[in-house]
Parts: structure tokens; sequence; C-alpha cells
């Protein structure tokens, strides 16, 4: 049996179109996020795909993409899940920092070490700074030390995998079409896991926004082909923007 998996990296954040680092600030989409997210469903509608259950993070920006692509493929109706597993890769002190600034002010080695090394964390957060998450209430049940307070790659990966395993996978496994609406980089992590990309060639991976991307996998979820997006120039041009993204000011 072919098992189908469609994940979705949110539309444009009002962050990125400020060009900040974002992580688990709570930012929502930006006008042209939204337009993206219609074009997302308009594209899984053309597709054929049918997704029969949607989990997203506990970020809005993932959820708004979710609605309003789920709307435009007239698949609003199916079930949901939202875990914060599934959230974007905690981005430490460096939330709410302009990207651009930080690029300047630590060179581009510092600087793509903690956008894109797999397994360098960014300095942590301070519980007080206006961007942790330390006493955000949507993750009251989350032990106070497992909510990151900054994180790497691989500690992404770390959090994601057991959810992979304990409920998409089963879902999957079960001949459901599972659409996942979540980030640059918690896609990442799942992409790496997927391919199966070394550490050192997933500092070259980005994910563009709002373009879905198609796996076909068998029942040991190994992908059958490689995996394909709905729109491939545009996620191509879409992913040398994200890749470029600090040089903008
Ligand atoms: O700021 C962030 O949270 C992410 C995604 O927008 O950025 P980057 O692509 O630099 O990892």
């Amino acid at each position: 049996m072919v098992h189908k998996l469609i994940l979705v990296r949110h539309g444009q954040s009002e962050w990125n179109e400020k060009n900040l680092f974002t992580g688990w600030v709570d930012v929502r989409l930006s006008a042209l996020g939204e337009e993206e997210a219609k074009k997302a469903g308009k594209m899984l509608k053309e597709s054929g795909l049918k997704p029969d259950v949607l989990y997203t993070s506990k970020l809005s920006r993932a959820i708004q993409t979710a609605d309003i692509a789920l709307d435009h493929a007239d698949r609003l109706w199916i079930d949901v899940k939202r875990d914060w597993r599934l959230n974007e890769r905690h981005y430490g002190a460096l939330q709410g920092k302009d990207k651009a600034s930080t690029l300047e002010q630590y060179g581009p080695v510092q600087f793509k070490t903690w956008r894109r090394s797999f397994d360098v964390p960014p300095p942590a957060i301070e519980d007080s700074s206006e961007f942790s998450q330390a006493h955000d209430e949507r993750y009251a049940d989350i032990p106070a030390d497992v909510i990151p307070k900054t994180e790497s790659l691989k500690l992404v990966i770390d959090r994601l995998l057991p959810y992979w395993d304990s409920d998409i996978s089963k879902d999957l496994k079960s001949g459901k079409t599972v659409m996942i609406t979540a980030h640059g980089n918690s896609l990442r992590a799942l992409v790496k896991t997927l391919d199966n990309i070394s550490d050192d060639d997933i500092a070259e991976l980005n994910i563009p926004t709002a373009i879905p991307l198609v796996y076909e996998l068998d029942d040991d979820l190994k992908p059958i082909k490689p995996a394909y997006y709905l729109d491939p120039e545009a996620a191509a041009a879409g992913a040398a923007a994200v890749a470029a993204q600090g040089a903008k000011k």
C-alpha cells in the first residue's frame, strides 16, 4: 500500500515579512501568507490529493495556513490534531532579532551556524524576555523543564520523532492521507529523517512557504520515490529566498 503524506510550511508570516527570527513567538500570517495558503489549497484540490487528517503545531501561522488551505481544497471538515512537538525550532535568545542585523553583528559563519548547523543551538532565552514562552498557557500541560529555551535541529528531531512514532505514523499506516502544516525547521527535521539526509547536507535544505510537498511511502514509511512539490518551480524560488534571508534589509 502507498501511504501519502503532505507537508506544508505555513505561508509568509508577519515576522518573515519583517525578516525577524521567530521560533516559538506566535505571529500571524501576513496578507501575502494568506494568499499563499489559498494557493496551496487550490494546488491540493487540483492534485486530487485528499487529506483525511490534519496535524498542526500549536502556532497560529500553521493553524491559519491549514484552515485557509483546507477550506480552498473543500476539506475543512477533516479531523485535526495539534501538538507542540510540531512547533518551529525554538530560536532561543535570537527570537525577535532582525536577521540582517544579526548577520552584520556576528558575521556569516556564526549566523549560518545558528541558522543551519545540525547541533549548535543559539544562546538560551531568559524567562523574563518578552519573547519567551515560559508562561504561555498553551504549553501549561508540558513540564516546565521540557519547554525549550533554545533548540538545535537535532533537539527538534529528538522531540518530534516520538510524536511521529506515537501518532502520525499510526494514522499513515492505517491508510489515512496525512497533512502536516508546520514550520521551516520542524519540517526540515522531518524531511531529514524521511530522506535520510546527513547532518552536513541538511544545512543546505530550505523549505519554501506554503507549497505542498508530497511523500509516497511504503509500509515501513520509507519513500518509494523522491518527494515532490506540487509547484516545483515556485518551490525552488521560495527555497532560494529563504536561504538568502539574512542578506535582506
Ligand atoms: O525565524 C524562524 O523561526 C525561521 C523560520 O522562519 O527562520 P530561519 O529560516 O532563519 O530558520
